[in-house]
């Protein structure tokens, strides 16, 4: 069944949903619901976890205690140990080291019924989390046993890190159970004390915010979508109300995963002059940034005779500084407007205000702030050379915006000092050297393009859709995979003969969706990689589960239109689906 959450809006839980919504019981009974945020919430976010407890759901909570939120730990949890990990599932324990048909058996197990995780006289005694004590410091190595009302930030540190360790390991461990690998899952259960796949939580709340931890909670909640079968799992939310009501079915994964696609965004400062559009127009062309630059936006509000034009322009022949909001509000429009996700937004934030306004607008922190180290007199040179036919391009307002950018923007560079976001480059040297001191930085980003590729072509693979599937691959795609009985596949109809046959094959009981498990990227050099991960293949017919090993090989070309993309030009899998057994 799928609920529409038709009025979640901005800052999605507000006291008209809670009565549209859920006023008739309609959760009652152990409904699930993931609830991801990215944002600072308070009042609503409690009043939402009393009312899912009071009409009989559990509520998992990712993320640290925020501020001015009464945290209510309303999760539920448990220990698994192996004797509860064999009685989760069925009739086949995903792993179980001491038996010698341990290979099978990891190879195929049934889904888990929810009943047998959540059975509901569960949930009244098990709304209390379990939490590995050594993911919030200060307990004495001791597992901590929160209960209803349990204020989370009496019991735990406040620090993200350590919290988002929890839910780290337990992303792995959902992996690895799933996956049959038992060392992953010691390992990642410190021992073999807990495995996440036991929590039988009906409403996850992710409350990080950022980051590396924001990935991580998503990739959580992806997990838990995948061990509790569809019909449990109603709704997905996101408080930002950009994402809105998601519906949760079989897509489950995919809509957690579409929920983490928030806006990456690069600072680029440096004095006036100091070359940041000249390498911000570099980063574009091979990284897929989308480069907004705040003097340009600006310039562009005065030449639409913008009503504050007249105000912006004389500011700007000072060398001052705009009122944040005007900046802000361009920034914000300009953002909305390309449809894209990663952003280089050049000159800005030029002083506290600047950045406390964006903050604050926008709730959205940099991935870090690129920063053009060049001395005054290279960039006065630069600036008088520059002949663009800039109204502060004249030596008198050139100085007030060097003074300017030292009194009221290094101080912003200072506060990200502080945070260790700021990755400086020297940009006296040549254009071409200094975007080779660039470089680096991105390329955790061309890592994640190839991942996110990959997702997108199995995406494709489950769901039959060969016209997505022909963007990625190349022609000439060479493969070794399971059904061609170690033959080497030259080509593509080899593997669209697959895809045709799922897609002939869409009733109920032949959906199949997969996930990427503990993926790995090598970069080799900037244009080819390769990545593997183990695919965890869920089917509704069954229901079952099964896993496989693939590395893909891809290499990065410039498409007809200019921009990068990546080409699948090799596979190697090693076990075929096994739902047929
Ligand atoms: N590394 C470099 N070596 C020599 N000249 C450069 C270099 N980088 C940029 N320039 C030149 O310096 C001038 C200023 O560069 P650019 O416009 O990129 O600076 P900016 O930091 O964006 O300036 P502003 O803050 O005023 O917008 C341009 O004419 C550009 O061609
Ligand atoms: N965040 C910003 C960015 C720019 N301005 C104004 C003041 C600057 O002198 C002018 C030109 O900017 P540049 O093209 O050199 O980045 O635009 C601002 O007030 N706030």
């Amino acid at each position: 069944m799928i609920t529409r959450a038709s009025s979640i809006q901005k800052n999605v839980v507000d006291e008209k949903f809670l009565q549209m919504e859920f006023a008739d019981g309609d959760l009652a009974g152990g409904k699930n619901l993931v609830y991801e945020s990215r944002e600072r919430f308070g009042e609503n976010v409690r009043k939402f976890c009393e009312h899912f407890v009071q009409v009989g759901g559990t509520v998992l909570m990712l993320g640290r205690p925020q501020a001015g939120a009464v945290w209510e730990v309303v999760s539920s949890g448990r220990r698994a140990n192996d004797e509860n990990l064999h009685s989760t599932f069925d009739d086949a324990a995903p792993f179980n080291d001491g038996d010698s048909d341990k290979q099978s058996q990891s190879k195929r197990f049934h889904i888990p019924q929810p009943r047998s995780l959540l059975a509901p006289e569960d949930m009244a005694s098990h709304r209390t989390i379990n939490v590995e004590a050594d993911n919030f410091s200060g307990n004495g190595g001791k597992v901590m046993q929160l209960a209803p009302g349990d204020p989370l930030s009496a019991h735990a540190s406040p620090s993200t890190t350590k919290s988002i360790g929890f839910i780290w390991r337990s992303l792995a461990s959902v992996e690895a159970v799933l996956a049959g690998d038992v060392d992953t899952c010691r390992d990642e259960g410190g021992g073999d004390t807990w495995t996440v796949h036991a929590i039988p939580c009906s409403c996850v709340i992710d409350t990080s915010s950022r980051g590396a931890s924001r990935s991580a909670a998503a990739d959580f909640c992806c997990s838990l979508l995948q061990v509790y079968p569809s019909s449990e799992v109603d709704i997905t939310m996101e408080s930002e109300g950009q994402v809105n009501g998601t519906f949760v079915y079989e897509g489950a994964s995919a809509a957690a995963y579409e929920m983490r696609e928030k806006p990456t965004v690069i600072f680029v400062l440096g004095g006036p002059g100091s070359g940041k559009g000249t390498q911000c127009a570099r980063i574009v062309e091979n990284y897929g940034f989308v480069h907004l630059s705040a003097g340009d936006l600006l310039r562009a509000e005065v030449a639409s005779g913008s009503e504050h034009g007249v105000m912006l322009q004389n500011m700007m022949k000072e060398g001052k500084i705009v009122p944040a909001e005007v900046t802000v509000g361009l920034l914000q429009a300009a953002m909305a407007k390309s449809g894209k996700n990663k952003f280089l937004i050049d000159g800005f934030p030029r002083d506290e205000d600047n950045r406390l306004t964006f903050e604050r607008v926008t709730g959205i922190i940099p991935e870090f702030v690129l920063f053009f180290d060049c001395p005054e007199d290279v960039m006065e040179k630069r600036l008088l050379n520059r002949g663009e036919g800039r109204v502060d391009d004249n030596v008198e307002t050139i100085r007030k915006r060097f003074k300017v950018f030292s009194c009221q923007s290094v101080p912003v560079v200072d506060y990200y000092e502080r945070l260790a976001k700021v990755r400086k480059v020297k940009s006296t040297y040549p254009p071409d050297m200094v975007f080779t001191n660039i470089k680096p930085y991105f390329t955790k980003f061309l890592e994640a393009d190839v991942l996110d590729a990959t997702r997108k072509l199995v995406k494709a693979i489950d769901n039959g859709d060969s016209l997505t599937y022909r963007k990625f691959v190349d022609e000439k795609l060479t493969a070794y995979e399971p059904e061609a009985q170690g033959h080497l596949v030259e080509g593509l109809p080899f593997h669209l003969l697959w895809l045709d046959t799922v897609d002939q094959n869409t009733q109920e009981d032949k959906r199949v969706i997969s996930r990427i498990c503990s993926p790995w990227v090598r970069l080799l050099g900037e244009n080819a990689a390769i990545v593997g991960y183990a695919r965890l293949f869920q089917a509704a017919k069954g229901p079952v589960v099964s896993t496989s090993n693939e590395t893909r090989v891809w290499e990065r070309r410039k498409s007809e239109d200019g921009a990068f993309e990546w080409k699948l030009v090799h596979l190697h899998r090693t076990t075929a689906p096994m739902w047929d057994t």
